[in-house]
């Protein structure tokens, strides 16, 4: 008995443990089913694709973007593929207005919202910083301010359900390198905002789970045509980069890596010889191709 207390007992709950944590770890497409989502950014690239999986998984979408005819046309392929219903709202995310006409539509339409997931980005060139400081303020009103604003319009649902939010970034928003000065700036202020907001909900025992993507290099058109002369790498795939924030997201994972190996190799290289690592990402670029603006 004395043996069995010691060994098989602690046994059997390292045994349940495993099971518990792994089996809260698998996701099924189920999950998302009949769910209330908001996508921004969904007009192309990975938002684009991030609906098309939702909308399979038979999810409530409301999508967001400006262009109005490149919305419709994502709102059709979603009603194709299976979405238990598909809107837009389209409008800049620089306009103050656009957050609460957002979330009055979940309310108006859903009486609810079970995940926010945050993508858009405003346009940025990749190349050296030009001064342009009032560019540096409205790519932080689009890429930051209205992340906040989306955010705090739709917690009083999301505290309802019990939901998720979702904060796409880069991993440009961890360590940054030339050329994207503005852009991770941007990405910077995301982790500390939504970081801090993630300890203040733990501390009110509020149940609403905030997911962090740091993204390496995908294959979306506008970051090709932005990189792609000056770096060499082959970028990852839109599609299934999509899958795994919706994942990520449906799990309630704090943090998603995407590439995971590519973005964990170079955090961890970063974090124990960041001036080596810079010289090497300032080595692989082709210099000689940046576009001086
Ligand atoms: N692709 C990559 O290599 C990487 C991407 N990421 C992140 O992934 C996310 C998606 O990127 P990606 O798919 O490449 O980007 P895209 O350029 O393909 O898509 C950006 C989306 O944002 C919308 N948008 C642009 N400006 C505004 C605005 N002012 N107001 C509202 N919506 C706007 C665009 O539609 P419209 O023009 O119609 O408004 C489009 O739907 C971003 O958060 C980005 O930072 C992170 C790391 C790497
Ligand atoms: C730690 C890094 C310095 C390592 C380099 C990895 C490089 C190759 C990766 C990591 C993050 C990537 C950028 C990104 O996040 C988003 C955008 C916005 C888009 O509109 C245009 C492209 C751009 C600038 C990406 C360019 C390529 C970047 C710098």
């Amino acid at each position: 008995m004395g043996r069995l207390q010691k060994i098989l007992i602690p046994s059997l709950g390292l045994v349940l443990a495993f099971w518990f944590y792994s089996a809260r770890d698998t996701f099924k497409p189920e999950m998302l089913r009949g769910k209330r989502v908001i996508v921004t950014g969904a007009s192309s690239g990975i938002g684009e694709q991030m609906a098309y999986h939702l909308a399979r998984m038979e999810a409530h979408l409301l999508l967001t973007a400006r262009t109005e005819a490149k919305l419709q046309k994502v709102v059709e392929r979603c009603l194709e593929l299976g979405a238990a219903s598909a809107r837009y709202i389209s409008g800049s995310m620089d306009s103050p207005s656009l957050p609460q006409q957002l979330l009055r539509e979940a309310e108006n339409t859903w009486g609810g919202l079970d995940m926010l997931i945050l993508n858009h980005i405003g346009q940025s060139s990749f190349t050296y910083f030009s001064g342009d400081v009032e560019h540096v303020r409205k790519l932080m009103e689009t890429n930051f301010v209205s992340y906040v604003a989306l955010a705090t319009a739709a917690l009083p649902m999301l505290k309802e359900s019990e939901g998720s939010i979702v904060v796409v970034s880069s991993i440009a928003g961890r360590i940054a390198g030339p050329f994207t000065a503005p852009y991770s700036a941007t990405k910077f202020a995301l982790e500390g905002f939504f970081s801090s907001l993630r300890q203040e909900l733990i501390i009110d025992k509020v149940n609403v789970s905030i997911t962090l993507c740091i993204l390496g290099y995908i294959n979306t058109e506008s970051a090709v045509r932005a990189v792609s002369h000056v770096i060499p790498d082959t970028p990852a795939p839109k599609e299934e980069c999509a899958l795994e924030i919706i994942r990520a997201g449906a799990l309630r994972h704090r943090q998603l890596h995407y590439p995971a190996r590519a973005v964990g190799t170079m955090l961890l290289i970063h974090s124990i010889a960041p001036e080596l690592f810079e010289s090497i990402v300032r080595g692989s670029y082709r210099l000689e191709n940046v576009r001086r603006t």
